[in-house]
């Protein structure tokens, strides 16, 4: 069901139905040389749905988003399609990337200071930003950038575009660069570990604005981070990756109340009082660690850490399914598809 695209046609400008996904992964592959870091990676994001992407350091959750803003570094090579209203990223030439990165798929790093040039007034680039994405005047782009600065609650705005980034709290910037991303109303965001490099208190804020700003614009998001907390409260959806590859995904509550895949019960359950703890608490729980990208595991990859591994998880490799009770979800284990079809 994927949209048609005319020649010479803006994917911007392509009208979609409702229930469309924005942006269409499908068995997403990215090798350095013969070492495949990720292993077919799918996911749907559709307007205004976060969903979250949440792994192990190494998972490959950064190398997915970058490609689907076709930002990877040249030495890897891409296999398998990112398409983004129907126009498939990967083949786009570089000035057309430019343009949907400018205009379409906004992407916000873990430090907000690398968002930025140092050397540079925070008013000149947001105004440069909303000037690359459309045609308007300086005069209008300032207006665009006050009136967005002043969303993302940031109490003098004049004042903020006139400031260097080293004259803004960690916090602050990361609100300019929110702002900067969101002026120009892209149809997809991008965060990756948007808060990693925030304290507790100023994640939260952060990510609720992310939340509020997105939810009454209609932006698509994918959200990356290591940190259930995160994926719990934020998301609508959740794909968990293990070792590049996606080992389960659905909507996010029913995921998360009744988890299919090992990997994913075993985060959660590594932390039985998670109700009560400090929230934002990093993946670092379970024993032993995820295989390099290149060593090559029969089977299961996550069976050498599975708590419930059995003989065959060595030898088969499980696909990723539908659930028969939620077509919406699907995980890919072969002992809780069996125990599925027992029950
Ligand atoms: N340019 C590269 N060349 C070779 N290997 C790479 C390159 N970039 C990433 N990798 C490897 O690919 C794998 C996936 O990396 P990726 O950064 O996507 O993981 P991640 O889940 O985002 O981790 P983190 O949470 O630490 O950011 C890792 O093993 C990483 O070392």
């Amino acid at each position: 069901m994927t949209s048609p695209m005319t020649a010479g046609t803006s994917a911007d400008s392509v009208t979609q139905s409702a229930d469309e996904p924005l942006l269409r992964v499908r068995d997403l592959r990215i090798s350095v040389g013969d070492i495949p870091l990720v292993r077919g990676v799918s996911l749907d994001v559709r307007a205004g749905e976060i969903v979250s992407v949440v792994g192990e350091s190494g998972s490959g959750k950064s190398l997915t988003s970058l490609a689907v803003l076709g930002l990877l570094p040249p030495e890897l090579a891409t296999n398998g399609t990112v398409e983004f209203r129907g126009e498939n990223v990967t083949t786009m030439n570089s000035r057309r990337l430019r343009q949907f990165r400018a205009s379409a798929a906004r992407m916000i790093f873990q430090d907000p200071g690398s968002a930025m040039n140092p050397v540079l007034t925070i008013g000149f680039q947001v105004i440069e930003s909303i000037r690359a994405a459309q045609r308007c005047s300086r005069a209008e782009a300032r207006e665009q950038a006050l009136a967005m600065i002043r969303r993302v609650g940031i109490a003098e705005p004049q004042r903020c575009l006139s400031a260097y980034p080293r004259e803004l709290s960690g916090g602050m910037l990361q609100r300019v660069v929110i702002a900067m991303a969101l002026a120009v109303d892209p149809p997809l965001l991008i965060c990756d570990e948007p808060t990693t490099a925030l304290d507790v208190t100023t994640q939260a804020q952060v990510l609720d604005l992310i939340r509020a700003l997105t939810s009454d614009m209609g932006t698509g998001v994918i959200l990356t981070t290591h940190d259930m907390a995160i994926a719990a409260d934020y998301s609508d959806r959740i794909v968990v990756m293990y070792a590049g590859q996606v080992v389960e995904h659905g909507p996010t509550r029913a995921t998360l109340a009744t988890p299919q895949h090992p990997y994913l019960w075993s985060l959660l359950n590594a932390h039985p009082d998670s109700g009560e703890r400090e929230p934002f608490t990093p993946l670092t729980i379970l024993d032993g660690a995820p295989p390099r990208p290149d060593v090559e595991i029969p089977g299961c990859r996550f069976a050498p850490r599975c708590p419930f591994r059995q003989e065959r998880c060595s030898v088969e490799t499980p696909v990723l399914r539908p659930l028969a009770t939620a077509p919406e979800r699907s995980a890919a284990c072969l002992v809780s598809a069996s125990q599925e079809a027992a029950s």
